[in-house]
């Protein structure tokens, strides 16, 4: 199974993140976000590290497109800094930060790369933070205005535009279990913001509409099967509940308009008040052009009768990544089936699969052939979902380097290209950017 056998117009691409990789965190007008406040509070981030400088992107831009360029990617998925843009979130623009993203677009279709541009991979500005951030409705109408200007800025050389990154993340584990900015835990939060962030992804997708009829949209989602730990009807009971959760408390506002009754009922004996927001859910529904899966792993649970999902995560015997992540490939082509059977028909890309392994630079090689494993095995699980007819349009490996991993700071590496943080961010070709050059370039199969 080669390359050639996906369809022509395949995108073969890796994904980055603008906090994870820019650095220059607090240079040429750039202002605070979340993730700067957050990084900076001691004890958050595992490894007692900031993106302060992270992989110095922000001055290497060239360099790095030159990497994609030797991999021979045809397509980049980035993130903009929203303070990069609006230092406070609204108003005064910071020109230099338009500047950046106008030159990194400039150079990636200079490179024949296709860019796929997400708005929001969650390095909210600061200042929006002070007054609610997503639980105020103000922050959705001030990413309006930031989606608008990118959209007019960048709309005539982007084509894909995705509106989130992962709002089960920005909601749930940002806001219930407190592990990533502005790291709250309070479930009554991450569901006013869950509720916000659809809101704004719908109002953002109508303005697109309106600024970019040539131009696609959509959504990244983070999306994993759930199984039952037994047949037994508890487990089985928890194992949908915790889908409604995990994935269809997303999936279903974004393609239905509704939120999924199983668990609406049960957040609704807790909070009654909360159901009033769900008459304007709706918006979240304008129609997408693609939908952005990110895959990782499956979820195995049981039932859990002191849980508010009455279910709980069980840890399966399995090979796992250095995330503790189970391997499970089949995972990928479960749900983009899955998807094109209860969702579809929808334009589907992988925005991101990858894995951390514990690489290790030994006589200036980094042998990853567990990385290798892993990435053979799922893109064999996502050519086979294609042959079932699933209109999957791309693929994009997480990550081209490796980069700050949230609350584990450096200490995870799912890179392509290893990053040597103590020679001065020096980008090292892993075995597994070599062969995925070769894989690109139609030397090798999949077998
Ligand atoms: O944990 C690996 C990746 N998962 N999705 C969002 C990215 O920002 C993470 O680095």
């Amino acid at each position: 199974m080669k390359r050639e056998m996906f369809p022509g117009d395949f995108l073969w691409g890796v994904a980055t993140a603008s906090y994870q990789i820019e650095g220059a965190y607090n240079e040429d007008g750039k202002g605070e976000s979340i993730w700067d406040r957050f990084a900076h509070a001691p004890g958050k981030i595992k490894d007692g590290t900031t993106g302060d400088v992270a992989c110095d992107h922000y001055h290497r831009y060239r360099e790095d497109i030159a990497l994609l360029k030797e991999l021979g990617v045809n397509a980049y998925r980035f993130s903009v800094s929203w303070p990069r843009i609006f230092p406070c979130g609204k108003g005064e623009v910071n020109q230099k930060g338009l500047d950046f993203y106008d030159a990194l677009v400039d150079e990636l279709l200079k490179q024949g790369i296709k860019p796929l541009l997400t708005l929001y991979h969650w390095d909210l500005p600061q200042p929006l933070q002070f007054h609610g951030g997503w639980t105020n409705t103000d922050t959705v109408q001030a990413f309006l205005e930031y989606a608008m200007l990118l959209f007019k800025k960048l709309g005539d050389r982007v084509e894909l535009w995705a509106t989130f990154n992962e709002p089960w993340c920005i909601s749930f584990l940002a806001h219930e279990l407190g592990e990533h900015a502005p790291g709250i835990k309070d479930l009554r939060t991450a569901l006013q913001v869950a509720h916000n962030v659809l809101v704004a992804h719908g109002k953002a997708v109508k303005a697109f509409r309106s600024e970019n009829p040539s131009g696609k949209t959509g959504i990244v989602l983070n999306l994993y099967p759930v199984h039952p730990s037994s047949e037994s009807e508890q487990d089985k009971e928890a194992a949908i509940l915790s889908d409604c959760y995990r994935n269809r408390w997303f999936l279903d506002p974004v393609f239905k308009g509704e939120y999924p009754q199983e668990l609406l009922s049960v957040y609704q004996k807790l909070y009654g008040d909360f159901a009033k927001d769900y008459e304007s859910i709706q918006v979240a529904c304008e129609k997408i052009d693609f939908l952005g899966v990110n895959y990782y792993s499956r979820e195995v649970v049981s039932h859990d009768p002191k849980s508010i999902l009455k279910s709980k995560t069980v840890k399966v015997e399995a090979k796992r990544t250095d995330m503790g992540w189970e391997i499970y490939p089949q995972g990928i082509q479960e749900i983009l089936v899955r998807i094109n059977r209860e969702y579809g028909p929808i334009d589907l890309y992988v925005t991101e699969n990858g894995a951390a392994f514990k690489d290790e630079l030994k006589d200036g090689e980094i042998r990853d052939y567990e990385r290798i494993d892993f990435l053979k095995e799922h893109f064999k699980n996502t050519y086979y979902a294609i042959q079932q007819g699933v209109p999957v349009k791309g693929y994009f490996v997480w990550s081209l380097m490796d980069n700050f991993e949230w609350a584990h700071g450096y200490s995870k590496r799912f890179g392509l290209f290893y990053v040597d943080y103590n020679d001065n961010l020096k980008r090292i070709p892993k075995e597994s950017a070599r062969w995925f050059k070769k894989f690109l370039n139609n030397e090798i199969s999949l077998e």
